[in-house]
């Protein structure tokens, strides 16, 4: 039998950078290239599952995603010892949901420009996603990932990103970095035309898809995208279900008290229950996009 390990033979396995029920996620330096790439290991599916569809669905995702700059790269993906092993972009900057972990620790939060900046990224990528007739289904922050250029990995900068810095003045080091974030985990996502719809989570669904209605599936993205921001904004868990997650669906939302009533009236229209009264991604680029702080 073939136990030669591609992953043991062109990988150095550097550290553990996630895990769960989807497998496990390994920080790897490539040995002829010397870059990092994060590498996914997870049970191979069965022949014929639900899963193995998934995964198949994540791999064809992503080749046909190419590369944007606001999606995780995709280099390869095989099969090796009853493993399915799929080789992305390795994103240095954490993920969204460990930076707002952070700031809840801190009692610090997202400024309005970075908002408008995650907002903008986002919607960048949904864009692309969205034009090439295809929905993620999962925005959501576990899958929003930060990539920080080497050249801004100053310790100034590490310092602002990890600590919070001394104050605003630090934390405004960021806005100025080119600071990118990116949609990851493609496990969800499927075509609008004939959609093979796995739900996301339910703290970022709209009820609609909970309804099996898939006639506006786009606009499921841009729910998503709200609560994400939202989320980041306000550093609150948001509710699996019961009368609080049905007070959202209502639009009931509390305003971002440090953000401008534009914003958080945009945010609130994300989250119509009607999904045709939601802005596309382009309306929200457009809508996004006089926003004085920050550039890119
Ligand atoms: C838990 N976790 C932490 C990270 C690093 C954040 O600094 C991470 C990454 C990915 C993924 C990932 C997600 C879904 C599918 C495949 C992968 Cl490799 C998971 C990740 C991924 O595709 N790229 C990552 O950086």
């Amino acid at each position: 039998e073939n136990n030669i390990s591609r992953y043991q033979e062109e990988f150095k396995e550097v550290v553990v950078i996630g895990s769960g029920s989807f497998g496990t996620v390994y920080k790897c330096i490539n040995r002829l290239d010397g870059c990092a790439y994060a590498l996914k290991k997870s049970h191979k599916p069965v022949a014929g599952s639900a899963d193995e569809a998934a995964a198949l669905r994540e791999v064809c995702a992503h080749a046909v995603l190419g590369s944007h700059s606001h999606l995780v790269r995709y280099y390869s993906a095989w099969a090796e010892d009853n493993h399915m092993i799929i080789q992305n972009e390795f994103c240095n900057g954490g993920n969204l949901s460990s930076i707002i972990a952070h700031n809840r620790d801190e009692g610090s939060k997202f400024t309005e420009g970075e908002l408008k900046r995650l907002t903008r990224h986002v919607a960048l990528a949904l864009q692309y996603i969205h034009s090439l007739g295809l929905v993620h289904l999962d925005i959501k922050p576990d899958n929003i990932f930060v990539s920080l250029p080497e050249q801004s990995l100053s310790v100034s900068c590490l310092v602002s990103f990890q600590d919070g810095g001394e104050g605003e003045e630090e934390r405004s080091g960021l806005e100025n970095t080119q600071l990118l974030y990116k949609i990851g985990d493609m496990g969800h996502v499927t075509s609008v035309r004939d959609p093979q719809v796995e739900e996301g989570d339910c703290r970022y669904l709209p009820r609609e898809i909970l309804q099996e209605d898939y006639r506006a599936l786009p606009k499921a993205d841009i729910f998503a995208l709200s609560l994400t921001v939202y989320t980041a904004g306000s550093c609150c868990e948001l509710p699996k279900n019961g009368e609080e997650w049905h007070h959202i669906r209502n639009r009931h939302l509390p305003p971002l008290d440090h953000c401008a009533p534009s914003f958080n009236s945009l945010l609130l229209r994300m989250i119509s229950e009607k999904p045709a009264e939601r802005p596309t991604a382009a309306d929200v680029l457009s809508l996004c996009s006089f926003c004085p702080s920050t550039k890119s």
